[in-house]
Formats: C-alpha cells, structure tokens, sequence
C-alpha cells in the first residue's frame, strides 16, 4: 500500500469508530476485508489510528474538525508530514485538500486541548498529580515503549539481551526494577523470536514488573485478580513462591497454563467457590481506569465517564475486603492498579484503613508514566499497626 492507502485506510477505520466500533474491533473488521494489506500496512495503519486517539483533542484542532478526515489531517500536520503528497486523491490516496483544509490554524495554547483529556478528568488530573498533572498527559500522547521481563527463574538479564539481539532485537536494561527490559529496536520480531518462545522473556510492563519486585515476602500467593495471569507468572519465577490464580471471571485465566508452559513455572488457578483462607501474600491487581496506560489504550480516556469511575472505586473496596479475608493473620494484602488518580489510588488506602482500623499500610509507592513503565501504584496492607 501506498502512504496515501494507509491514510485513507486509518480514515475509513476511524469512521468505523465514529459508528459505535471499539478500536481494536474496527481494525480487525479493516482487516479482514483487506486482504492485500501486509503486516508493515497493518500497523502503519494501526499507529496512524492511535496517533489520532492519544491527542483527539490537539488533532482536532490542527486539523479544523471532528470528522475522521479531519482527525487524521490534524495528526499528520502535527507530525510536519506532506499532506499534498498524502492526500493527493491518486491510486487509493484521499482526495486533495480543499482551501479550507489548507489552512494551517495556530497551535492550541488551551491547557485542557493540550492535556488532550475530556474536560471532567482535568481536575481529577490536577488533584492526583499537582504540579506533573501536565507533564503526565502529554507522557500518556507518547506512543509506548516495548517492554519485556526477563525470566529470571531461567535466564539472566544479560543473557536474555545476548539472546534477543542474535535473532534482531535490541533490548537494554530498564532500571525500574531487576527483571526489566526496554525494547530499542525489533519489537515486531519478537512473537516469533526463540527466547519468546521458549518463555525465556514475556511481554510486560515495566512498572508492573515492578509491582511484583516490590512484592512482600511469603510463600503462599493469591493472584486475586488474575487475568490473563501476567502478573501470576511474573511472582511464579520468583524463588520460593507458591502461586494461585483467581478471577471473577475464570475465561480470562484460560491462557494462563499454556503461559506457564511455555515460561516452565508453575501456577494452580482456583475457582471462586473454591478459595480458600491462608495465604501469606494477596495481591489484588485491581480493575481501574486504567489511566496509567492510556498511552496503549488511548480510546479509554474518552469513553471513561464519572459514573464509571464512581463504580471503579466501589468494586476496588469490595475486592480488597473480599481478599482481607483470604490472609493468613501475619499475611500482606496488596493492592495495585494501572492507574494514576488518587481516588482509585490513595483513597481507596485511606477508605480501607478506615473501615479496618486495626491494620496499617506498611508501603506504598507510585509509579510516573514515562520511559520505563507506566503509570502505577501500589500498597501493602498488614494487620497491626
Ligand atoms: C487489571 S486486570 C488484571 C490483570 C492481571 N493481573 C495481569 O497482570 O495480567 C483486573 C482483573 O480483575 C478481575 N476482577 C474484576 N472484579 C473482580 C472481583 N470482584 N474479584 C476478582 N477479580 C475481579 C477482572 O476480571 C480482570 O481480569
């Protein structure tokens, strides 16, 4: 495909979205009825899609509008591409600009189309992070670094990178945490390179590899959130730990066993009706906004709503006092969450301490988004004081 087809291609699929379309679902459905398009295609689309939903606001702007054409005009005026040469209307390309589109507007200098948020989450912004309320939005406009965790169980940091740059991919050390690595060059090798493969790196953040360094000690772990079990496998390779997997919703644990296969750990998933009491460690990864990685699900900021948040907040108090009950009496509860405001943060700390008086909160940390990780956070709970 031509530059052109992409853009128009990325139009077509933001317009897809304009129809009720969730990101990913309009992508695919592209796709699939686009069958000439090769990998390089699909994700030069991808990224001028995402481009567009990290900064909606600065793109509507540049590009004088709301509409998809608009969207995309504004995102590749503020990346300096050729628009003539992209919109030259030849072969699959959009067709040329008018007058109007030509007009090149000033840069916005309102902070909230700066933030590229909705106005209701600027204050929540403000009030989480103060004076890195700023700083913070434009980190989540960035496109995301690739990070992988080493399989410390298995191989070493440095051979991990020896590793992954004899099949193409450069990966250095991340200082976030001991396991960590950022991707530099290569990461769309790494599906099908060995030492992903083989388990002896896996895709992962690097703030919530962190969250698992920092993790107290304790044999007995309840992964009381599970998932996909990302994090489950990241504690499985630590030494000395006996992992259990739960979620709400046993389909999202189904890849775990072949994930702990393939990386040689070993992680036992329990049903709901089947949990029970004792465990030294709960950690409780749990569901958020997800604001902290809103650089890589950029959609969800704009369909957050308050009522939503509200809810977020009322189903993270439940599920920590739901995994209160899990501990052993010296256990630690942990709480982490993808997410940088402090109602869902350090609220829900404050909230919980109130309501159980005779623990106390013996860590807690925050994690900025930036270069090595998302934005994050995370507590550890005991009871005592
Ligand atoms: C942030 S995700 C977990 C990500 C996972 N820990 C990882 O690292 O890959 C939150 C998970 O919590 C689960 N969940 C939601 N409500 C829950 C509840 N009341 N009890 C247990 N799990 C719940 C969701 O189904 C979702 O899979």
């Amino acid at each position: 495909m031509t530059p052109g087809a992409r853009v128009a291609a990325a139009i077509e699929i933001l317009a897809d979205m304009t129809d009720g379309l969730a990101a990913e679902q309009a992508l695919t459905r592209w796709a699939r009825r686009s069958r000439f398009a090769g990998s390089k295609d699909r994700a030069a689309i991808r990224d001028h899609v995402f481009d567009v939903l990290r900064c909606r606001r600065t793109t509507a702007h540049m590009g004088q509008g709301e509409t998809p054409r608009a969207l995309m005009i504004g995102a590749l005026r503020l990346q300096q591409a050729d628009l003539d040469a992209l919109f030259s209307g030849e072969g699959h390309s959009p067709v040329p600009l008018s007058e109007q589109e030509r007009m090149v507007p000033e840069m916005p200098s309102d902070t909230a189309v700066l933030m590229n948020l909705p106005d209701w989450l600027i204050p929540h912004f403000d009030e989480s992070l103060g004076p890195a309320a700023m700083s913070t939005a434009l980190a989540l406009q960035e496109r995301a670094p690739v990070f992988l965790r080493t399989n410390a169980a298995r191989i070493s940091r440095d051979d991990a990178i020896a590793a992954l740059a004899s099949e193409g991919i450069e990966a250095s050390v991340n200082p976030i945490c001991d396991t960590a690595l950022t991707v530099i060059e290569g990461a769309r090798k790494i599906r099908n390179s060995q030492p992903y493969l083989e388990g002896l790196v896996e895709l992962q953040d690097g703030a919530s590899q962190a969250v698992v360094s920092a993790l107290p000690t304790g044999r007995r772990v309840l992964d009381f959130c599970a998932g996909g079990g990302g994090k489950a496998l990241a504690i499985a390779a630590q030494p000395d730990r006996a992992v259990t997997a739960h979620d709400i919703d046993p389909r999202r644990m189904q890849d775990i066993a072949s994930r702990a296969e393939r990386a040689e750990v070993q992680i036992k998933t329990v049903a709901s009706e089947d949990l029970e009491g004792g465990y030294d460690v709960v950690l409780c990864d749990a569901p958020c906004s997800g604001s902290g990685a809103w650089r890589r699900s950029a959609e969800a900021k704009w369909t957050l709503t308050q009522d939503r948040l509200t809810e977020l907040t009322t189903v993270q108090d439940d599920i920590l006092d739901q995994a209160a009950r899990l501990l052993a009496p010296a256990g630690a509860l942990v709480f982490a969450t993808c997410s940088v405001l402090h109602c869902e943060n350090e609220a829900r700390v404050a909230a919980f301490l109130k309501r159980h008086p005779d623990w106390s909160c013996s860590f807690e940390q925050r994690f900025a988004v930036g270069a090595d990780g998302d934005g994050f956070f995370t507590a550890h709970l005991i009871r005592g004081l």
